[in-house]
């Protein structure tokens, strides 16, 4: 059995470019001309590429027996603590179930006037500035939403270091931007340390001074023992504080920006989803009842997937559609590259908020959270934040783009994303209505 081909790419840099760019559709591309297993170069990073439908099956069906996250992840669970990246088997399932408590949709609806408070007054604050970079904005408010919904608590003050040290341990960890010693200066053990201390202290609080309301993730870390009843270490509690910032503030904000950009690009769908937002206050049960919005999420979850693929190495090599994957390769499954396969997703190019997600969710050719026993466990949050962070923009604002006709341009830091070019301009919209939003 032979090795997977090599997709051709320049000297030194191999792939590296276009994997900085539009990674998705760089994977889309490569599959088509490659095939579902193919090698990759991205400076000196080597991996295996595999894609389609299959790939999503193997994932779901074999990665378990076969694969391992610790290389991928490996350094967030060493630097945050958060080991359910790494975790397999029996304790993996155990701790997934009690992060999954602290991360849903109940816990959300507790918290519903205050997610909704804090977005209004953001859209607000927008409509002050003469042009606004999109994704900045907009990871500034998932981090917003994340920290009322998930801890009762605000973490702005600590923002600019959450993102800064999170994505240069991506950068470091999963992308190989950097050399691991970067992981050792000073300004990033800083970083670090002060992280860890925000972490620390909100538990502290929360022990203290207990909130006998809807228990939140705090609450959950606190309580939590492991699948033999032993209480967690204190690193792994401040991990599961903090799980909601990292996997959540980019990935949130990537698919806003999308969805925005969505909006400006499709007058049709942008009529629509207005329409259905209405003037009335957005209430938790009214989220249920807005098909157009939905389809909004999960369409720009298709086309522009934030974060399309699943990185591993492999424990025992395996045969795929015919070549030889062997152990100790890097592997990237490309899970969203079905997306953009006209045999799942008829018309694959065309924006089209009205498809039927069901059937391609089950079959796992719709993979934006990828598949499998990683699969994403804000998913759920995700889809309802995206709804009503949409619906309330809508309502307040009147966005247009601050250079109008200057396309796309995807770039991957550290997923991808509409990038800094990507600016706005907004204008308030007159509210004729009250703004209680309770459910
Ligand atoms: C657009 C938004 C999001 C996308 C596209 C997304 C995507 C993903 C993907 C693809 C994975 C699997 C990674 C892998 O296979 O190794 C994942 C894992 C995870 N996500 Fe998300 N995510 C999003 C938002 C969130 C949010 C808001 C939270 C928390 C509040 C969250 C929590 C998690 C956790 C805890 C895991 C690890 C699960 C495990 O390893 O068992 N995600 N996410």
């Amino acid at each position: 059995m032979t090795l997977p081909p090599a997709a051709p790419g320049i000297p030194v840099l191999g792939n590296a470019l276009r994997m900085m760019g539009d990674v998705q559709q760089f994977f889309v591309d490569t599959y088509r001309e490659m095939g579902p297993v193919y090698r990759v170069k991205a400076l000196n990073q080597a991996f295996v590429i595999m894609a389609g439908e299959r790939a999503n099956r193997f994932l779901l069906e074999r990665g378990d027996e076969v694969f391992s996250s610790e290389e991928s992840f490996g350094g967030l669970n060493r630097e945050f603590g958060m080991r359910v990246h790494v975790l397999r088997g029996r304790p993996h399932r155990h701790l997934r179930k009690v992060l999954a408590t602290g991360l849903s949709r109940d816990l959300l609806a507790a918290r519903w006037d205050e997610v909704v408070a804090e977005t209004t007054r953001t859209f607000d604050s927008w409509a002050q500035r003469r042009e606004l970079p999109v994704v900045d904005g907009f990871q500034r408010l998932a981090a917003a939403q994340l920290s009322v919904a998930l801890t009762g608590a605000s973490s702005a003050a600590r923002f600019e270091t959450l993102r800064w040290a999170f994505e240069l341990v991506l950068d470091v960890t999963i992308a190989g931007k950097w050399p691991p010693l970067v992981l050792q200066r000073p300004a990033y053990k800083r970083a670090r340390a002060e992280i860890l201390a925000f972490a620390r202290d909100a538990l502290a609080e929360r022990a203290a001074h207990p909130t006998g309301c809807t228990p939140d993730l705090l609450d959950r870390a606190l309580a939590a023992v492991d699948e033999n009843g032993d209480p967690y270490p204190l690193d792994v509690r401040a991990g599961m504080a903090l799980q909601g910032y990292f996997a959540g503030i980019n990935t949130l904000a990537y698919l806003y920006s999308f969805m925005l950009h969505a909006l400006l690009a499709n007058p049709g769908v942008r009529q629509r989803v207005t329409a259905e937002a209405g003037s009335e206050p957005l209430t938790f049960d009214r989220l249920r009842h807005m098909p157009a919005l939905h389809g909004l999420v999960l369409e720009t979850l298709r086309v522009y997937p934030p974060a399309p693929g699943s990185a591993r190495t492999v424990t025992r090599a395996f045969d795929f559609e015919g070549f030889r994957v062997e152990e100790g390769r890097r592997v990237l499954v490309a899970t969203s590259v079905p997306h953009q396969l006209p045999e799942h997703f008829p018309d694959p190019a065309r924006f089209d908020i009205d498809r039927d997600f069901a059937a391609a969710r089950k079959a796992s050719v719709y993979a934006p959270f990828s598949v499998g026993s990683h699969t994403c466990l804000g998913a759920g949050m995700t889809e309802v934040l995206a709804v009503a962070t949409m619906a309330l923009l809508v309502q307040r604002l009147t966005v247009t783009a601050a250079r109008p006709g200057r396309p796309l341009r995807v770039t991957a830091t550290p997923g991808p994303n509409p990038g800094k070019r990507f600016r706005v301009r907004a204008e308030g919209r007159p509210l004729s209505t009250p703004s209680r939003h309770s459910r």
